[in-house]
Protein backbone atom coordinates (compact mmCIF):
# COMPACT_ATOMS: atom_id res chain seq x y z
CA UNK A 1 0.00 0.00 0.00
CA UNK A 2 1.00 3.73 -0.82
CA UNK A 3 0.69 6.90 0.73
CA UNK A 4 -0.08 10.24 -0.35
CA UNK A 5 0.99 13.38 1.98
CA UNK A 6 0.20 17.49 0.85
CA UNK A 7 2.49 20.33 1.87
CA UNK A 8 1.84 24.02 0.96
CA UNK A 9 4.15 26.90 2.13
CA UNK A 10 2.13 29.80 3.34
CA UNK A 11 1.22 32.14 1.18
CA UNK A 12 3.31 35.38 0.90
CA UNK A 13 3.05 37.66 4.29
CA UNK A 14 3.25 41.21 4.44
CA UNK A 15 6.31 41.10 6.27
CA UNK A 16 7.53 39.28 2.49
CA UNK A 17 6.11 42.13 1.17
CA UNK A 18 8.85 44.34 2.52
CA UNK A 19 12.05 41.27 2.36
CA UNK A 20 12.07 41.86 5.88
CA UNK A 21 13.20 38.63 7.89
CA UNK A 22 9.92 37.55 9.65
CA UNK A 23 10.50 33.98 11.20
CA UNK A 24 8.99 33.74 14.81
CA UNK A 25 7.42 36.99 14.32
CA UNK A 26 3.04 36.44 13.62
CA UNK A 27 2.96 38.43 10.77
CA UNK A 28 -0.27 38.69 8.90
CA UNK A 29 -0.86 36.97 5.37
CA UNK A 30 -0.89 39.62 2.62
CA UNK A 31 -4.26 40.10 0.48
CA UNK A 32 -1.46 38.33 -2.26
CA UNK A 33 -1.01 35.71 0.46
CA UNK A 34 -4.71 35.05 1.26
CA UNK A 35 -5.37 34.72 -2.63
CA UNK A 36 -2.34 32.07 -3.00
CA UNK A 37 -4.35 30.54 -0.42
CA UNK A 38 -7.53 30.25 -2.05
CA UNK A 39 -5.73 29.09 -5.06
CA UNK A 40 -4.35 26.58 -3.45
CA UNK A 41 -7.26 25.51 -2.08
CA UNK A 42 -9.00 25.45 -6.02
CA UNK A 43 -6.03 23.29 -7.16
CA UNK A 44 -6.27 20.90 -4.50
CA UNK A 45 -10.12 20.85 -5.23
CA UNK A 46 -10.08 20.26 -8.75
CA UNK A 47 -7.92 17.55 -8.43
CA UNK A 48 -10.51 15.65 -5.96
CA UNK A 49 -8.14 15.95 -2.59
CA UNK A 50 -9.73 15.38 0.54
CA UNK A 51 -8.34 15.54 3.89
CA UNK A 52 -8.65 13.72 7.69
CA UNK A 53 -6.25 15.47 9.41
CA UNK A 54 -3.91 18.86 8.93
CA UNK A 55 -1.12 20.04 10.67
CA UNK A 56 0.62 23.38 10.87
CA UNK A 57 3.05 25.88 13.06
CA UNK A 58 1.35 28.29 15.31
CA UNK A 59 2.10 31.55 13.11
CA UNK A 60 -0.96 32.82 11.49
CA UNK A 61 0.37 33.63 8.12
CA UNK A 62 0.32 29.30 7.92
CA UNK A 63 -3.12 28.80 9.81
CA UNK A 64 -4.59 31.14 7.69
CA UNK A 65 -2.64 29.57 4.26
CA UNK A 66 -4.55 26.43 5.93
CA UNK A 67 -7.96 27.67 6.74
CA UNK A 68 -8.47 29.30 3.29
CA UNK A 69 -7.27 25.76 2.01
CA UNK A 70 -9.67 23.89 3.55
CA UNK A 71 -12.55 26.38 3.14
CA UNK A 72 -12.58 25.95 -0.62
CA UNK A 73 -12.69 22.54 -0.07
CA UNK A 74 -15.34 22.67 2.11
CA UNK A 75 -13.73 20.79 4.72
CA UNK A 76 -13.32 23.64 7.67
CA UNK A 77 -13.98 20.92 10.68
CA UNK A 78 -10.79 19.21 9.38
CA UNK A 79 -8.97 18.46 12.71
CA UNK A 80 -5.76 20.66 12.77
CA UNK A 81 -2.70 20.23 15.04
CA UNK A 82 -0.69 22.90 15.72
CA UNK A 83 3.28 23.14 16.71
CA UNK A 84 6.05 25.35 17.32
CA UNK A 85 8.28 22.89 15.75
CA UNK A 86 6.56 23.84 12.46
CA UNK A 87 7.74 26.77 13.02
CA UNK A 88 9.62 29.20 10.25
CA UNK A 89 13.31 29.17 11.09
CA UNK A 90 14.20 31.65 13.43
CA UNK A 91 16.57 34.60 11.89
CA UNK A 92 17.34 36.02 15.66
CA UNK A 93 18.86 39.59 15.74
CA UNK A 94 17.63 40.07 11.69
CA UNK A 95 14.42 39.74 12.33
CA UNK A 96 12.42 42.70 11.17
CA UNK A 97 15.67 43.92 9.33
CA UNK A 98 15.50 44.19 5.50
CA UNK A 99 18.25 43.43 2.99
CA UNK A 100 19.78 46.56 3.30
CA UNK A 101 19.61 46.85 7.13
CA UNK A 102 21.28 43.46 7.53
CA UNK A 103 24.46 44.70 4.69
CA UNK A 104 24.60 47.82 6.45
CA UNK A 105 24.54 46.33 9.85
CA UNK A 106 26.75 43.08 9.23
CA UNK A 107 28.57 43.74 5.80
CA UNK A 108 28.24 41.36 2.22
CA UNK A 109 30.44 39.09 3.00
CA UNK A 110 28.66 38.08 6.47
CA UNK A 111 25.60 37.69 4.82
CA UNK A 112 27.06 35.77 1.97
CA UNK A 113 27.97 33.24 4.60
CA UNK A 114 24.95 33.39 6.34
CA UNK A 115 23.18 32.65 2.63
CA UNK A 116 25.11 29.36 1.82
CA UNK A 117 25.84 27.66 5.39
CA UNK A 118 23.66 25.12 7.18
CA UNK A 119 24.87 25.34 10.54
CA UNK A 120 25.98 29.09 10.92
CA UNK A 121 23.47 30.83 12.84
CA UNK A 122 22.22 34.18 12.97
CA UNK A 123 23.20 36.51 15.79
CA UNK A 124 20.45 36.19 19.07
CA UNK A 125 17.93 38.78 19.09
CA UNK A 126 18.85 40.80 22.25
CA UNK A 127 16.09 43.07 24.26
CA UNK A 128 16.78 46.07 22.17
CA UNK A 129 14.94 44.27 19.28
CA UNK A 130 11.71 46.15 19.55
CA UNK A 131 10.10 42.49 18.37
CA UNK A 132 12.21 40.80 21.13
CA UNK A 133 9.42 40.88 23.70
CA UNK A 134 6.30 41.05 21.47
CA UNK A 135 7.82 37.41 20.30
CA UNK A 136 8.94 36.12 23.68
CA UNK A 137 5.32 37.04 25.37
CA UNK A 138 3.44 36.23 22.37
CA UNK A 139 0.95 33.63 23.88
CA UNK A 140 0.93 31.86 20.57
CA UNK A 141 3.82 30.22 22.58
CA UNK A 142 1.87 29.03 25.70
CA UNK A 143 2.36 25.51 24.58
CA UNK A 144 5.88 25.91 23.58
CA UNK A 145 8.75 25.71 23.37
CA UNK A 146 9.25 26.46 27.51
CA UNK A 147 10.46 29.90 28.58
CA UNK A 148 14.29 28.26 29.59
CA UNK A 149 14.61 26.41 25.73
CA UNK A 150 13.17 29.41 23.90
CA UNK A 151 15.63 29.90 21.23
CA UNK A 152 17.10 33.38 20.23
CA UNK A 153 18.23 32.02 16.89
CA UNK A 154 18.46 28.84 14.56
CA UNK A 155 20.48 27.67 11.91
CA UNK A 156 18.93 25.72 9.44
CA UNK A 157 20.48 22.76 11.24
CA UNK A 158 19.07 23.59 14.04
CA UNK A 159 15.76 24.20 12.70
CA UNK A 160 15.55 20.59 11.26
CA UNK A 161 16.35 19.31 14.12
CA UNK A 162 13.67 20.42 15.67
CA UNK A 163 11.03 20.12 13.25
CA UNK A 164 11.95 16.40 12.87
CA UNK A 165 10.78 14.96 16.13
CA UNK A 166 7.23 16.34 14.89
CA UNK A 167 7.25 14.72 11.79
CA UNK A 168 8.32 11.26 13.61
CA UNK A 169 6.01 11.52 16.71
CA UNK A 170 3.08 12.98 15.40
CA UNK A 171 2.77 13.05 11.64
CA UNK A 172 4.33 9.40 10.80
CA UNK A 173 1.94 7.82 13.14
CA UNK A 174 -1.18 9.35 11.26
CA UNK A 175 -0.03 8.32 8.22
CA UNK A 176 0.18 4.99 8.75
CA UNK A 177 -3.02 4.82 10.25
CA UNK A 178 -4.32 5.44 7.12
CA UNK A 179 -5.47 9.10 7.63
CA UNK A 180 -4.93 11.73 4.33
CA UNK A 181 -2.76 14.19 5.69
CA UNK A 182 -1.83 17.53 4.86
CA UNK A 183 1.09 19.86 6.20
CA UNK A 184 0.73 23.85 6.06
CA UNK A 185 3.97 25.36 7.22
CA UNK A 186 7.10 27.55 6.12
CA UNK A 187 10.15 27.57 3.70
CA UNK A 188 12.94 25.88 6.11
CA UNK A 189 10.18 23.67 8.49
CA UNK A 190 9.22 22.11 4.69
CA UNK A 191 13.04 21.85 3.79
CA UNK A 192 13.47 19.79 7.15
CA UNK A 193 10.86 17.30 6.01
CA UNK A 194 11.88 17.42 2.33
CA UNK A 195 15.23 16.42 3.36
CA UNK A 196 14.35 13.66 5.34
CA UNK A 197 11.98 12.47 3.02
CA UNK A 198 14.59 12.32 -0.12
CA UNK A 199 17.57 11.53 2.04
CA UNK A 200 19.01 15.57 0.42
CA UNK A 201 23.01 16.52 1.65
CA UNK A 202 22.73 19.42 3.44
CA UNK A 203 23.99 21.45 0.46
CA UNK A 204 20.64 20.16 -2.04
CA UNK A 205 18.47 21.12 0.31
CA UNK A 206 19.68 24.54 0.79
CA UNK A 207 19.27 24.49 -3.07
CA UNK A 208 15.39 24.17 -2.78
CA UNK A 209 13.79 27.06 -2.88
CA UNK A 210 10.02 26.03 -2.06
CA UNK A 211 7.44 28.30 -4.06
CA UNK A 212 4.82 29.80 -2.02
CA UNK A 213 1.30 28.56 -2.00
CA UNK A 214 1.50 25.68 -4.52
CA UNK A 215 0.37 22.26 -2.94
CA UNK A 216 2.56 19.83 -3.36
CA UNK A 217 2.61 15.96 -2.63
CA UNK A 218 4.83 12.90 -2.04
CA UNK A 219 3.68 9.38 -2.65
CA UNK A 220 5.56 7.00 0.44
CA UNK A 221 5.47 3.27 0.50
CA UNK A 222 5.19 1.53 3.30
CA UNK A 223 8.22 2.53 4.84
CA UNK A 224 7.37 6.01 4.45
CA UNK A 225 9.61 6.30 1.21
CA UNK A 226 9.18 7.95 -1.73
CA UNK A 227 7.94 5.89 -4.10
CA UNK A 228 9.82 6.02 -7.70
CA UNK A 229 8.75 9.27 -9.53
CA UNK A 230 7.02 9.90 -5.75
CA UNK A 231 8.98 12.77 -4.64
CA UNK A 232 8.16 16.57 -4.62
CA UNK A 233 5.35 16.96 -6.92
CA UNK A 234 3.79 20.48 -7.89
CA UNK A 235 -0.14 20.11 -7.94
CA UNK A 236 -1.43 22.98 -10.53
CA UNK A 237 -1.06 24.23 -14.39
CA UNK A 238 2.43 23.88 -15.14
CA UNK A 239 2.40 27.72 -15.89
CA UNK A 240 1.70 28.57 -12.67
CA UNK A 241 4.37 26.05 -10.87
CA UNK A 242 7.03 27.33 -13.66
CA UNK A 243 7.56 30.63 -12.32
O1 LIG B 1 21.00 37.23 4.94
C1 LIG B 1 20.49 36.08 4.82
C2 LIG B 1 20.48 35.13 5.92
C3 LIG B 1 21.04 35.51 7.16
C4 LIG B 1 21.01 34.59 8.22
C5 LIG B 1 20.44 33.33 8.04
C6 LIG B 1 19.91 32.96 6.82
C7 LIG B 1 19.93 33.86 5.75
C8 LIG B 1 19.36 33.48 4.49
O2 LIG B 1 18.85 32.34 4.33
C9 LIG B 1 19.32 34.43 3.41
C10 LIG B 1 19.88 35.70 3.58
C11 LIG B 1 19.83 36.64 2.55
C12 LIG B 1 19.21 36.29 1.36
N1 LIG B 1 19.13 37.17 0.32
S1 LIG B 1 19.40 38.74 0.41
O3 LIG B 1 20.79 38.94 0.83
O4 LIG B 1 19.00 39.34 -0.82
C13 LIG B 1 18.37 39.32 1.69
C14 LIG B 1 18.91 39.90 2.82
C15 LIG B 1 18.07 40.38 3.81
C16 LIG B 1 16.68 40.25 3.68
C17 LIG B 1 16.14 39.66 2.58
C18 LIG B 1 16.99 39.18 1.56
O5 LIG B 1 16.53 38.52 0.46
C19 LIG B 1 18.65 35.02 1.19
O6 LIG B 1 18.05 34.72 0.01
C20 LIG B 1 18.72 34.09 2.20
O7 LIG B 1 18.18 32.84 2.02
Amino acid sequence: RTYKIVMVRHGESEWNKLNLFCGWFNAELSDRGRSEAERAGKALKDAGYSFDMAFTSVLKRANNTLEGILQQLGQTSTPIKKSWRLNERHYGGLTGLNKADTVAKYGEEQVAIWRRSFDVPPPPITPDNQYYNVILNDPIYNEGPHKDQFPMFESLKLTIERTLPFWYDYIVPEIKAGKKIIIAAHGNSLRGIVKHLDQMSNEQIMGLNLPTGIPFYYELDSNLKPVPNGSLQFLGDPETVRK
